[in-house]
């Protein structure tokens, strides 16, 4: 596995001679190398395999991990072998150990395999597990004493004795711990330390996590949702690999019943991770949690914070943080005793990540518990069909709610033909609605407003010469934002101020805002509904974690009247006194040639949906369409999940599109247009090929240009039973692409933009 450093790495202080003794060791570094470099250590630091060490490379010291010496790859997996192995005597010497908790064995096999199913360089997936402290400075862990058999010719005053006896119990304690117990100076600890009688030793970490409690305050439960509970309880008990779809209609409990799960871990030691897709949206889930466990989880996203990270992470490794809750990177926390993986809206494709390391936390999951041997729950109400295929062809366990709790019904659905009673010209909220959000209103009841569209209009046209206000990097619209009196890019930072005039024909007057965002959508209803308390949600207005559980907490105090928002108000929410939902353009993202458009479509509208009528007030839905007879449209409106996705199989089957064939882009991207299509006719030309192996492509994205960059795809699509990687390995291995072009590796793509 080790390679050879490349000379770039020995220069400096240049190879130590080899001294007797050393030991030889891979380090693998959170570097795009391909695989561990080889470092020499002398046999008193007796490495072993998950330690972590600071080690020169170049002339500067980094943080790796000493690695494996064999495979731990299956064979479809393995990487051609690279490099040559570096002399003995040509090897640097590892620094130091760093005083952190070792990667255990299956961590380690872990990212071997991620890093080889994405094709991903294994130091960038352990960048990952390594991502906390590292940077800068290592914490100095603090250090205390213990007692070791003293030397017999120990002097024994009535101080040392002192301390001995206090020390007997076999407990670490600090010097001034120690001083101050046994009333004697420092000096006498620090004498009886020279002797040989104490010993240094690291003392445990802070402990920051409190215990959850599994008999805090558990539900009770009745037909469906215990047998769920029992059945999830027993798969945790078993103690090895499984995987498990709780799927439920919304509202159902299905949360509750996971907690259940999280429960039998607890009792039997082990600690259970839960990925959520947003983290910064789970106020109410961590209410619940503590509600049901009596203390908060550990909690991990990108933005908790250096010490909060620092802590998680070795709670995470020394098993002190029970329940860690957190987002897709949670995945890659060091876990000493994992018990249970639960990947909740198992659905959602927020769980891929797009950038770096391309991966799909849902699937890494699985493939954690399976390497490890625990089981996994993913849970959803409209579960992915990857999901679904598994559970038909009995790889994962089906547990199914098929009702609300307590009693509450679905709400109803109703479709507005948009065609036969359109809004007013200019607006965007049909009579229709106009009227059930005012009875809503007049009830005293909440209702919401969904538009998957942040900002005023998604487009701004000169009504004089046509021109379309473009984003200068990327293939796309400017979106106004009228309150910040910007046009802004909605996938690169780029901002510009409204112009006064068109760029292209001078004319006054005349740029036009074209279709609706969710501020033109609050614009509209502030004048529909002067009087209503008017909240917005959406990213743009809600800077935050706290902000967001403050707009909840409005809802839930009855502050509010109106929801207005984007995705975000699709979430797990409860709102008792929400009965009316409507949904400004249901057919906003059916365009487009996406394979999961629909399966999409379907899956956030029918969350949004979810939100209505959680409580004893029934709740209703109202779909506002331009095509009310898309198979999307009559599943929502029959609530027949289920037949849709059937159709949704019937429809991939025969192509061999996900699940029942693999999919991986090659997106290729350059700073010109010519190195871009130079580079990609050079795949299209080695394309693989074969029986059941086809090549889409080359072709420009339909984001053809982003950030200034010019990108081309390729799609390669093979059945199921044959494995991508060894053939992307080959392909990659074929073509030398210039410096300037990016080649990225997408293993079971969830965006083709
Ligand atoms: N057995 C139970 N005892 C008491 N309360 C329950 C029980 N089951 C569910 N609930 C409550 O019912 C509501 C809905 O449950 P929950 O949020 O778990 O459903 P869900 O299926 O996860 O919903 P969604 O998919 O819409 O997020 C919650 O307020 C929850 O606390
Ligand atoms: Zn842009």
């Amino acid at each position: 596995m080790a390679q050879a450093h490349p000379s770039l790495f020995t220069h400096g202080s240049g190879a130590d001679p080899a001294p007797v003794g050393s030991q030889r060791v891979p380090v693998l570094l959170p570097m795009p190398f391909a695989g561990p470099f080889d470092y020499k250590a002398p046999a008193s630091m007796a490495l072993q395999p998950g330690d972590i060490v600071s080690v020169p490379l170049g002339n500067r010291r980094e943080t790796g991990v000493v690695w494996d010496t064999h495979n731990t790859l299956p064979p479809d997996l393995a990487r051609p072998p690279s490099g040559k192995t570096v002399a003995d005597n040509r090897l640097r010497s590892v620094a130091e150990r760093l005083e952190l908790p070792p990667l255990n064995a299956e961590l380690r096999q872990f990212v071997d395999w991620v890093a080889a199913y994405t094709l991903s360089p294994p130091g960038m997936v352990l960048a990952m597990t390594l991502r906390l402290h590292m940077k800068g400075s290592t914490p100095t862990p603090a250090t205390g004493w213990i007692v070791q058999p003293p030397p017999a010719e120990l002097r024994l005053t009535p101080a040392r004795q002192k301390v001995l006896a206090l020390m007997a119990d076999g407990v670490a304690r600090t010097t001034t711990d120690i001083a101050s117990a046994a009333g004697v100076s420092a000096g006498v600890v620090k004498g009886l330390a020279d002797a040989g009688a104490l010993r240094t030793i690291l003392l445990e970490p802070e402990r920051p996590f409190a215990q959850p409690d599994p008999l805090h305050h558990p539900p009770v439960l009745e037909g469906a949702q215990k047998e769920a509970a029992t059945a999830l309880r027993q798969s945790v008990n078993a103690r090895c690999f499984s995987v498990t779809l709780l799927e439920g209609v919304t509202g159902s409990g299905k949360t509750e019943i996971y907690l259940e799960a999280i429960a039998a871990c607890l009792e039997q030691g082990q600690q259970a991770l839960v990925l959520l897709p947003e983290i910064a949206l789970s106020a109410q889930w961590m209410d619940r949690f503590t509600r049901r466990f009596g203390v908060r989880p550990a909690v991990w996203h990108s933005e908790i914070g250096q010490k909060a990270r620092r802590l998680t992470w070795l709670g995470a490794a020394d098993g002190s943080a029970r329940v860690v809750v957190g987002a897709r990177s949670a995945l890659f926390l060091p876990f000493c005793n994992p018990g249970l993986i639960i990947v909740d809206e198992e659905h959602e494709s927020l769980f891929k990540q797009e950038e770096g390391v391309i991966y799909n936390a849902r699937d890494m999951a699985v493939l954690r518990g399976r390497l490890a041997g625990f089981p996994v729950v993913v849970v959803s109400a409209t579960p992915s069909l990857e999901t679904l295929a598994n559970a038909e062809a009995g790889r994962y366990q089906r547990l199914v709610l098929p009702t609300r709790h307590g009693g509450a019904s679905l709400p109803q659905t109703h479709l507005l033909d948009m065609r036969a009673a359109p809004p007013p010209r200019g607006l965007f909220l049909s009579p229709q609605l106009v009227e059930d959000i005012a009875s809503t209103l007049a009830r005293e009841e909440q209702a919401m407003l969904f538009l998957n569209r942040r900002g005023y209009a998604p487009l701004t046209l000169c009504r004089t010469c046509g021109h379309r206000m473009e984003c200068p990097h990327c293939t796309a619209w400017l979106v106004e934002h009228r309150n910040r009196h910007v046009l802004s890019c909605h996938y690169c930072d780029h901002t510009e101020p409204m112009p006064a005039v068109c760029p292209t024909c001078k004319s006054e007057d005349s740029l036009t805002a074209i279709g609706p965002g969710i501020e033109r959508i609050t614009e509209e209803a502030r004048q529909l509904f002067p009087d209503a308390r008017i909240l917005v949600m959406s990213s743009d207005t809600l800077g935050g974690p706290a902000a967001t559980a403050e707009a909840v907490a409005k809802i839930a105090r009855r502050e509010v009247d109106l929801i207005i928002g984007t995705q975000i108000v699709a979430k797990g929410w409860h709102f008792p006194h929400l009965t009316l939902v409507g949904i400004v353009d249901a057919d906003l993202g059916l365009g487009g040639a996406d394979l999961r458009a629909g399966e999409r479509t379907i899956q956030l509208l029918h969350q949004v949906a979810g939100r209505a009528g959680r409580a004893s007030t029934p709740g209703r839905v109202v779909l506002q369409s331009y095509t009310p007879e898309h198979p999307v449209m009559q599943a929502l409106l029959s609530g027949d999940f289920d037949q849709f996705m059937e159709q949704e199989a019937e429809q991939r089957r025969p192509g061999f599109w996900p699940p029942y064939g693999r999919l991986a882009a090659l997106i290729i991207s350059a700073d010109t247009p010519q190195a871009a299509d130079e580079a990609a006719a050079q795949f299209g030309r080695t394309a693989p090929y074969g029986e059941g192996i086809q090549v889409l492509g080359p072709a420009p994205a339909p984001l053809a240009i982003l950030r200034g960059r010019h990108r081309r795809r390729l799609l390669l699509r093979t059945w199921r039973s044959i494995a991508v990687q060894p053939i992307l390995h080959r392909w990659l291995g074929l073509v030398q692409v210039s410096r300037h072009v990016r080649v990225e590796v997408d293993v079971d793509p969830v965006s083709f933009l």
